[in-house]
């Protein structure tokens, strides 16, 4: 089958129904999956022609708990993703066999064995013309900045944080992600612990004073530093420790030098883990001057008034490759994981595009 391009839209001879058209219990979708550590996301996609400057159309979008198998175990990860597809699907108002591709992005994903122990499963559930697709959650949010591409650089910085590239020719890279014990300073959980542990200095007389102290005892309703013992020791969990990130960005907003100093190391330690990556692929070229993209997401690289973490990241970046493309997607990573089954179709399909 061939595909011809009319004007801005992808057309592929009468085999894919144009947007819109249709009833969703005729057409053939993609699921996009999206797992995380907090919560996964399911959408649900037809397989249909759409613009590249729109969005792609979505059907139906489910949510459900945790599907990363290292925190929740095997069985739990695989009833929730099991439930979040019947979920959207259901929305939809479609049954399995209507399911052409699914891609599943999910968080604990690291190792081929995880890989194929989806695989096995997913083929019990659905038909055996199906085409699957198993990666890395930060695979999703790559693709949601390139809708569906495989290829550049994602920073990924919320309650953890995490550096992955992909070249054309299929190499991989990462740096960080060991999680924070490893050295994730550029985390929103990294930031934080910086900053309790200034605060708990600064009570001692180990190091400066800071308007940090006030601000985190003020956050956490608690009237002196020793209390911060009793607080973190009663759950020190990631996301809990991690909440304390935007007091710190406020602070620094305010001119506080500690909390300063924490948010431009956060953003070395995020720009270096990046350099890392586009170092080890190449995506840089040999001058180190080639385009590449740079997907940013997560809250920590979200715009701040003032003092902007993702724009000090960029900076940095972009002084080593000034050929960095930072790209803030505008759809989200269940989307983005769609996206890539839908350019593989595409090109299964097409194989002499242009
Ligand atoms: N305005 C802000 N400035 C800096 N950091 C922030 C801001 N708002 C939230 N954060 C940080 O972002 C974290 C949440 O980010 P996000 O929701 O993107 O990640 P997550 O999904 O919880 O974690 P992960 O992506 O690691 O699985 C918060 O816990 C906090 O540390």
């Amino acid at each position: 089958m061939k595909r011809e391009r009319k004007g801005d839209i992808w057309d592929f001879e009468h085999q894919l129904p144009a947007a819109g058209g249709g009833s969703a219990h005729t057409e053939k979708l993609i699921l996009g999956l999206d797992g995380g550590t907090t919560n996964t996301i399911c959408i649900c996609m037809p397989i249909v022609a759409f613009t590249p400057n729109h969005s792609p159309p979505v059907y139906a979008r489910a949510v459900a708990g945790s599907s990363n198998h290292n925190s929740v175990g095997e069985t739990a990860a695989r009833e929730t993703l099991e439930q979040v597809m019947a979920e959207a699907l259901s929305k939809a108002g479609c049954s399995r066999s209507a399911v052409r591709a699914v891609c599943l992005a999910v968080s604990g994903v690291n190792h081929p064995t995880d890989q194929q122990r989806i695989l096995d499963w997913l083929s019990d559930i659905f038909a055996s013309d199906v085409e699957f697709f198993v990666e890395n959650d930060s695979v999703a949010a790559l693709a949601s900045g390139t809708m569906g591409k495989l290829h550049g650089c994602v920073l990924i910085a919320g309650t953890g944080t995490i550096a992955y590239g992909y070249t054309e020719d299929g190499r991989e890279a990462r740096a960080a992600g060991a999680g924070p014990i490893l050295g994730d300073w550029g985390s929103g959980y990294g930031i934080a612990v910086k900053a309790l542990t200034s605060v708990v200095r600064a009570y001692d007389g180990r190091g400066p004073e800071t308007m940090l102290t006030s601000s985190i005892l003020r956050q956490l309703q608690l009237s002196s530093p020793d209390e911060l013992i009793g607080w973190t020791y009663a759950d020190p969990s990631w996301a809990r420790i991690a909440t304390l990130a935007p007091v710190v960005v406020l602070c620094a907003e305010a001119g506080d030098q500690v909390a300063n100093d924490i948010l431009l190391y956060a953003v070395e330690e995020m720009a270096s883990s990046v350099k890392a990556v586009v170092q080890r692929l190449g995506l840089c070229g040999k001058d180190g001057k080639d385009n590449f993209p740079l997907v940013m997401v997560g809250n920590v690289l979200e715009t701040n008034r003032r003092w902007d973490i993702g724009k000090e990241v960029i900076r940095c970046i972009v002084k080593d490759f000034p050929g960095t493309r930072p790209i803030r997607p505008k759809v989200e990573p269940a989307v983005g994981a769609a996206l890539l089954a839908w350019n593989y179709l595409i090109e299964q399909y097409q194989p002499d595009v242009e």
